[in-house]
C-alpha cells in the first residue's frame, strides 16, 4: 500500500480533501479519523498536522505527503516536488507598522515574529542580516503591538490579515508557496506502490485539467479554419470533422477557463459560430 500524509487542519486540509475524493479515492467520515484505509485503490491516509507532514515523508516512515512549499521549507526537509497542486497559493514576506520605509538591511538586530523560524533564519544568513527569530504559534500580526518584535514574517494572500494589524510588506518575497504533492528525495518504492503512486499522480493531473480547462465546439466555414484554429490550438491539436453543410467545419478543443470569453470573442469573429462551451467531468492526460 502506499502510505500518504494529508493535512488534517487548516487552509491546507479541504482542499486537500476535496482535491483527493474528485480523484477517487475515501473521504474520511469524520474529523476525528487518524488513518483511513481505501483499500480498493491500495492507499492509506494518514491524516497529520500540515506543520509535521514534511517530517514524517523525510524520514521515510510515510511515502509521500500534501503540505505547503512553505512548510517544507521550514522543516528544512530535502523534499523532491512531485505535483504542483494550484490551492493555498500564498508569498511569505516580511511586515512592519514602518514597513514602507525598510529594506531587508534594516532587520540587522530587529526582533523579528514567525511561525517558520528556519525558513527565515535561512533567508537572513543568506542575505548576511544578523536579527533575532522569535518564534510564536501563530496570530504573529499582534506580536508588534503586543511588544515582542518590531517586524513579523508571515503568509501573506490577499494581505487583508496585515492591512487590519497596520502592517506594510517590504523587501523581496521571501518565498512563493502552494500546497505539492512532495516525497524525500531518494524515495525507492517496490513495484505496487510506485504503480499506485503513477496512478495518484495521473488521476490528480487529470482532475487539475478538468478544473483548468473547458471544451469548446464550433461551426466554422472552412476556409476560415486555419485562422479560428490559431486562436483553438489545444493541448496537442484540435479535433476537425465535416459539419453536414457543405463549406462548413466544425472544430472541438480544450481551453484555459480564465480565457475562455476572450476565446470565444476572438472566434466570433474570426468566422465561427454556434460556439458552445462544456466543463470536463474528469479526465487522463
Ligand atoms: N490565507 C491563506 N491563503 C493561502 N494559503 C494559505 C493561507 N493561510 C495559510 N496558507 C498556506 O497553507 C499552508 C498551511 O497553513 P495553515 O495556516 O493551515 O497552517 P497553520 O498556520 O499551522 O495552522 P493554523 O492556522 O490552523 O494554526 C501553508 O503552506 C500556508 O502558506
Ligand atoms: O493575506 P490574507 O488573505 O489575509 O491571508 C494570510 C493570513 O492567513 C493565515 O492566517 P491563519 O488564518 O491561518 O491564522 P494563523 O496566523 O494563526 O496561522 C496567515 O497566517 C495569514 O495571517
Ligand atoms: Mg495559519
Amino acid at each position: 500500500m502506499l502510505r500518504i500524509a494529508v493535512p488534517n487542519k487548516g487552509a491546507l486540509s479541504e482542499p486537500t480533501a476535496a482535491l483527493l475524493a474528485e480523484a477517487g479515492y475515501r473521504r474520511r467520515s469524520n474529523a476525528k479519523e487518524l488513518v483511513l484505509v481505501d483499500e480498493p485503490n491500495d492507499v492509506e491516509l494518514f491524516f497529520l498536522r500540515p506543520r509535521d507532514i514534511a517530517v514524517y515523508v523525510g524520514s521515510g516512515t510515510v511515502d509521500v505527503g500534501i503540505t505547503g512549499q512553505d512548510m517544507l521549507a521550514d522543516s528544512r526537509t530535502v523534499g523532491e516536488v512531485i505535483l504542483p497542486l494550484g490551492f493555498a497559493r500564498s508569498t511569505f514576506r516580511f511586515a512592519a507598522p514602518d514597513g514602507a520605509d525598510r529594506t531587508l538591511e534594516s532587520l540587522q538586530g530587529a526582533r523579528i515574529a514567525t511561525s517558520y523560524e528556519n525558513l527565515v533564519e535561512d533567508h537572513l544568513a543568506e542575505h548576511g542580516v544578523d536579527a533575532t527569530v522569535v518564534h510564536l504559534d501563530g496570530a504573529v500580526e499582534s506580536s508588534i503591538r503586543l511588544g515582542v518584535a518590531e517586524v513579523i514574517a508571515d503568509v501573506v494572500e490577499t494581505g487583508t490579515t496585515l492591512r487590519q494589524a497596520g502592517l506594510d510588506v517590504f523587501g523581496d518575497p521571501i518565498m512563493t508557496s502552494e500546497a505539492v504533492l512532495f516525497s524525500r528525495v531518494d524515495l525507492e518504492l517496490e513495484d505496487d506502490a510506485a504503480h499506485t503512486l503513477e496512478v495518484l499522480v495521473r488521476r490528480i493531473r487529470g482532475v487539475l485539467v478538468a478544473r483548468e480547462y473547458v471544451l469548446i465546439d464550433y461551426d466554422i466555414p472552412t476556409e476560415k479554419l486555419e485562422g479560428a484554429v490559431a486562436v483553438t490550438p489545444g493541448f496537442e491539436a484540435p479535433t476537425v470533422s465535416e459539419l453536414h453543410r457543405s463549406g462548413w467545419s466544425a472544430v472541438r478543443s480544450m481551453v484555459a477557463v480564465s480565457d475562455t470569453n476572450h476565446v470565444m470573442d476572438a472566434l466570433y469573429e474570426a468566422g465561427a459560430r454556434a460556439i458552445l462551451v462544456t466543463a470536463i467531468q474528469a479526465c487522463r492526460m
